[in-house]
């Protein structure tokens, strides 16, 4: 069994692989001050829930885009799992041709999006994953990571309206019954779903127009399914993209 690590800003994601088979997976806040053995409490809690015991995992990988806590981490997977971790980063076989300005600057998760993306949908191939920010990633038909755009996640949209303003109250992400609303609530809820899918599909257009192609635009991350449904250019949601690519890329440093 391999255990994959995804470290997000506002999740950590971890899965169980037995062989090319997603046998578990869990979701788990990111909290900055956590402990090596408060970390420890939950895996250790996890495992016993599902049958596993720590020697049956033969390799860790992880992939992070919040410096602070790696340390943390690798603490945390030599402690309680017993085996040193495979870092997504230079010097790491992803298989990708990254043509980032500095290839160094991308975040270790849209890389791994793509490696799994190119696996499973083919190029041209646009993937948008909604998490804390929502980011999308241009793969060309040669199979080379371009680039892409980084915008506010929904979440942190959300949250900057509550905070800046007086009268907006904290409201539920959710697709208010009409593009008009008649209450606050719903007057927000209409912006957010309906102005992010339009947001989404502008920019997909705007890569389709740019590079004259016809991609497959695949979504993934925690808040996808709610967007997807209202967005025209999304074809399909996988909630398991990053995993999958965590698993590939295990096992192409095997
Ligand atoms: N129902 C909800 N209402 C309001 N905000 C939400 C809701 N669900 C998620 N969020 C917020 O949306 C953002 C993204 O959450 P999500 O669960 O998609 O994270 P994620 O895909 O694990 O992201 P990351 O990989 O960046 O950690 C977070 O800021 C989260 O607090
Ligand atoms: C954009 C996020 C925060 C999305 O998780 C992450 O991929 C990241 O920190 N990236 C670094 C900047 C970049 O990808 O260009
Ligand atoms: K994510």
């Amino acid at each position: 069994m391999i255990l994959v690590f995804d470290v997000g800003n506002t999740n950590i994601v971890l899965g169980l692989y037995k062989g090319r088979e997603l046998t578990h997976h869990w979701r788990l806040s990111t909290n900055r001050s956590s402990t090596v053995d408060e970390y420890g409490i939950l895996l250790t809690n996890l495992f016993q829930l599902a049958g596993v015991r720590a020697d049956q995992i033969e390799g860790v990988i992880l992939s992070s885009v919040v410096p602070p806590i790696m340390n943390t981490l690798e603490r945390l997977i030599v402690k309680y799992v017993g085996k040193e971790p495979l870092v997504v980063g230079p010097g790491v076989k992803t298989g990708l041709n990254i043509r980032y300005e500095n290839p160094r600057e991308v975040g270790a998760d849209r890389i791994v999006n793509a490696v799994a993306g190119i696996e499973q949908y083919g190029t041209p191939l646009v993937i948008v994953d909604f998490g804390t920010a929502t980011t999308f990633d241009y793969i060309d038909a040669t199979g080379a990571y371009i680039g892409g755009a980084i915008m506010p996640g929904i979440g942190i949209s959300a949250e900057a309206l509550y905070q800046r303003a007086a009268k907006l109250p904290r409201i539920e992400l959710a697709k208010p019954k009409s593009v008009i609303g008649r209450n606050t609530v719903a007057a927000m809820q209409s912006g957010i779903v309906y102005g992010y899918a339009g947001q989404v599909d502008g920019i997909s257009r705007r890569i389709a127009k740019e590079f004259n192609v016809t991609p497959r635009i695949i979504a993934t991350g925690g808040l996808a399914e709610l967007i997807a449904v209202e967005s025209e250019t999304i074809e399909l949601v996988d909630p398991l993209l990053t995993l999958e690519g965590l698993r590939i890329i295990y096992e192409r440093n095997k």
